[in-house]
């Protein structure tokens, strides 16, 4: 059924069972506005699932026994009260209230009229969060496992607040330009009708209302590429060098390696994903880079014998510092998840290093703000390897410091034997 609020509805059942949001959401036949309001539900709903639910608990007698669907129907509705100031909430009881019959029974549906009529009833105080813990006050407000709140508490101190709630930012559309200026590329596309605004690090560009940016000459020509802030920073802790060969071992889709193509003399670009290098090829030609090199590789396993002067690792990670994009992350990864990656990430860097020529550069990043994921890594790494030193550590990106993704970056050399 084409309506926002169904498609909503299945998106959210796809989510819960663990789909992405931007795989999940398909509003094929949806009028942009309907499409807009489908696409706010859902990122609200599961950006707030855990305050949602507090509410829902707070008017449900046996919540435990609230059928999935149901549940979600609830969320999605208490989400448009508390959140959108598009539709009365008496509309927004119809609404759902029509849609439980079509998704369950009678005695469904009046349990969603009752709660509903009930939660208008004492708005004032249905939306307020009463708990006196603390981690347990930010876990409801902002929708946090306590786990993770605990975790950041211990990371961040009196930033945690900052933090939580910089996750609820709408996250910028950011650009690279490619062979042209910051401000080459911002005067084509303001005369365009697109309002830029230059930000650091430099030469990132963002788009205020990227609609129709894909439909343009200075995307179909390859003048830029989409890519957050913190993400464009890695491959500038590289000392540049237009002869030296380099590999990328988890290159897709393929930013960074673009970056680097553009600084060294050729690149070896690798990554387990086939489905995500034929994304990255087709960037390649967009943007006309002819110095790169695609292979389906496992970088846990030994490597071909060639040797690089610089190597890049953009490990695999739990994607902790994307949770603005992508906020079913903070429900799915746990603690063990962390570890288990750290293993990983471990085992591409050893197998990276080992193709390291004696001075070369190794750049080690990932999109994830926990230690384990970065220094941990990094440390386990540096003391099994007295032979090599860390060059630079690259600022740690936050999204409620820099306005960017979380990021974690780092350069170690191999000593000249
Ligand atoms: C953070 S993404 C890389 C993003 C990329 N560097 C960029 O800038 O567009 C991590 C990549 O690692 C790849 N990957 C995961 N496990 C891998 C492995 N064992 N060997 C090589 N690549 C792997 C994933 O397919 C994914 O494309």
């Amino acid at each position: 059924m084409r309506n926002p609020r169904f498609l909503a509805l299945t998106t959210l059942e796809k989510v819960e069972n663990g789909a992405f949001i931007q795989d999940a959401f398909d509003p094929k036949g949806l009028k942009e506005a309907d499409r807009n309001l489908a696409e706010t539900i859902v990122y609200g709903t599961v950006q707030n699932k855990l305050f949602l639910d507090y509410v829902i608990h707070r008017f449900v007698k046996k919540p435990e026994n609230l059928d999935q669907n149901i549940r979600q129907l609830l969320r999605m509705a208490l989400y448009q009260m508390h959140f959108l100031d598009r539709v009365p909430d008496h509309a927004i009881v119809n609404e759902t209230v029509k849609m439980a019959k079509v998704i369950s029974n009678v005695g469904a549906s009046g349990l969603v009229n009752g709660v509903l009529r009930q939660v208008i009833r004492e708005k004032d105080e249905a939306f307020k969060v009463h708990i006196d813990d603390e981690v347990r006050r930010l876990a409801v407000t902002y929708s946090f496992p306590e786990e993770w709140v605990r975790y950041f508490q211990r990371l961040l101190k009196d930033e945690t607040e900052a933090f939580l709630k910089s996750t609820f930012d709408p996250a910028p559309l950011t650009l690279r330009p490619v062979s042209v200026s910051a401000e080459a590329l911002i005067g084509e596309l303001e005369e365009d009708g697109f309002a830029c605004e230059s930000i650091k690090p430099r030469p990132a560009v963002v788009v205020k209302h990227p609609r129709g940016l894909f439909e343009t000459e200075a995307y179909k020509e390859g003048r830029f590429y989409v890519q957050d802030a913190a993400s464009q920073a890695v491959v500038s802790l590289f000392t540049t060098d237009k002869e030296v060969q380099a590999m990328d071992l988890c290159a897709a889709p393929g930013g960074k390696s673009f970056q680097m193509a553009e600084i060294f003399a050729h690149v070896d670009a690798f990554d387990a994903s086939a489905e995500r290098l034929v994304r990255m090829e087709e960037n390649i030609r967009r943007l006309g880079y002819k110095n790169i090199a695609t292979a389906v590789r496992d970088g846990k396993t030994p490597l071909p014998k060639k040797k690089y002067d610089r190597i890049l690792v953009d490990a695999p990670c739990t994607g902790l510092g994307l949770i603005r994009r992508k906020p079913e992350i903070k429900y799915r990864v746990g603690y063990d998840d962390v570890l288990q990656l750290a293993r990983v990430q471990r085992l591409l860097l050893e197998n990276a290093y080992d193709a390291l020529n004696d001075g070369g550069e190794l750049v080690y990043s990932t999109c994830s703000v926990t230690v384990e994921e970065n220094e941990g890594v990094l440390h386990s790494f540096l003391s099994d390897h007295p032979e090599c030193r860390l060059k630079e550590k690259g600022t740690r990106y936050w999204p409620h410091r820099h306005g960017t993704d979380g990021f974690t970056m780092a350069c170690i050399v191999r000593k000249d034997a």
